[in-house]
């Protein structure tokens, strides 16, 4: 948990030093920067903004570098340094770290905003993150195959773009970077998968709260990007004059996707088989017909509710595995207390839905930063928490309420 803040030059945020509390409310009018802190916070823990991936944007103006330090309640001290040509420096208790993982370890941070809302309609990316993002708290061998997987893939993609026709020697390598990639997708595909299934109950129950009217109505599936049935490098080799055409690489774990569907009732008990065995890893597989895409059912009201419900639905999950596993046997990667991420929470979601949301972060061990234009939901907060923390931002000044 953070016990410390300091935020120097992001944004509209030119000093902030706060000490927060497990429930964090920060109320402030349009552009005061509510949204800027908590940014700050997910630049410390993932090295990046969710608003743009250039720091010269986030970065004050007339600045040359934007600084994020915390101190959590282990006393650990974690700090990131971010100039304008995203020159980084990280740095772990005084340590200069190389690695943006090892922050992300120490502060693992769940963001639920406002653009995140799109996920059901958007490319796979954001549905792979979401999958990718407890796959790399709860097991720790996933990153490493992961960076290595696209380092190879970088080349692969980087060589079929320059040319059509290979020539032999490159044709060998090629025909090595292959044989890597395949057996780097065997075991993500082996962790999403492995993740996905423990995920899937925890979904059905988060669904069963937030919107009750669908829950034998919904489901989860995971595709993992490519036939897991044959090795990728065999699938790559016959696909290989496609790739040279095309100048990238059509298949592997980075097209991976998790789809929510929505089946109809009458097709829930005539498909029951099918709906429960959802086209695991078969990228060309056919959906029943009485089977869809949850984004072309559900009102957006309800898309949101649903994306609430997949963020939420994470928590308790990484959280009990946290308690439950022994650390070392299973490679669990987190020890560290979630940091969830609200942002302008009233702008997207009912009272009702507002209530579930705060009542189930309220009973985990986490600690919620959240913003809101209003103080509308503080009476809710004062309810669910003993000692939150509300703060008033204007203009950038971040002051106790
Ligand atoms: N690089 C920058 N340097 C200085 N100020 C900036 C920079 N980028 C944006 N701003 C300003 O920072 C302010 C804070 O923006 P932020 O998005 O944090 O506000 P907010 O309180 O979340 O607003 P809203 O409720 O409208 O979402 C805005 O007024 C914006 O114009």
């Amino acid at each position: 948990m953070i016990e410390r803040l300091q935020i120097s030059h992001l944004r509209n945020l030119t000093q902030v030093n706060l000490q927060p509390a497990a429930c964090n409310v920060i109320i402030g009018a349009n552009g005061s920067g509510k949204t800027s802190l908590l940014e700050a916070i997910f630049l410390l823990s993932r090295g990046k903004s969710f608003r743009h991936h250039q720091p010269k944007r986030y970065i004050q103006h007339h600045q040359n570098m934007v600084t994020v330090h915390a101190k959590l309640n282990d006393s650990s001290t974690l700090a990131i340094q971010k100039q304008a040509d995203a020159t980084t420096l990280l740095r772990l208790n005084q340590t200069t770290v190389y690695n943006q993982s090892i922050l992300t370890e120490q502060l693992p941070t769940l963001l639920i905003d406002p653009s995140t809302m799109d996920m059901l309609e958007q490319g796979s990316a954001s549905r792979r993150q979401l999958l990718d993002w407890l796959v790399f708290h709860m097991k720790q061998g996933f990153h490493p195959q992961w960076v290595a997987y696209q380092r190879l893939l970088k080349q692969r993609n980087s060589l079929l773009k320059k040319t059509r026709h290979l020539t032999q020697v490159q044709l060998a390598e090629l025909k090595s970077w292959d044989k890597g990639l395949s057996s780097h997708a065997a075991l993500i595909h082996h962790y999403r998968e492995r993740i996905f299934t423990e995920w899937q109950p925890y979904f059905a129950e988060s669904i069963e709260q937030l919107l009750p009217s669908y829950a034998e109505q919904l489901s989860l599936s995971y595709n993992a990007g490519y036939d897991t049935s044959i090795a990728l490098d065999v699938q790559l080799n016959e696909r290989l004059e496609q790739d040279l055409q095309l100048g990238y690489t059509r298949i592997g774990n980075h097209r991976a996707d998790v789809h929510v569907h929505w089946h109809s009732d009458d097709s829930l008990e005539m498909n029951n088989e099918s709906a429960s065995t959802t086209p695991k890893n078969d990228v060309s597989a056919k959906l029943p017909t009485l089977k869809e895409q949850a984004a072309n059912v559900l009102s957006r009201g309800e898309k949101k509710l649903l994306i609430t419900a997949l963020r939420l639905s994470q928590l308790p999950l990484l959280l009990n595995a946290e308690q439950n596993v022994d650390s070392q046997r299973d490679g669990f990667n987190t020890r560290a207390t979630p940091v969830v991420l609200l942002d302008d929470i009233t702008a997207e979601l009912d009272n009702r839905a507002i209530e579930i949301l705060l009542s189930t972060l309220s009973q985990l061990p986490c600690q919620v930063f959240m913003s809101s234009l209003t103080d509308d939901i503080v009476p809710m907060i004062q309810d669910l928490w003993s000692n939150p923390n509300m703060f008033h931002v204007k203009q950038g000044n971040i002051q106790p309420l």
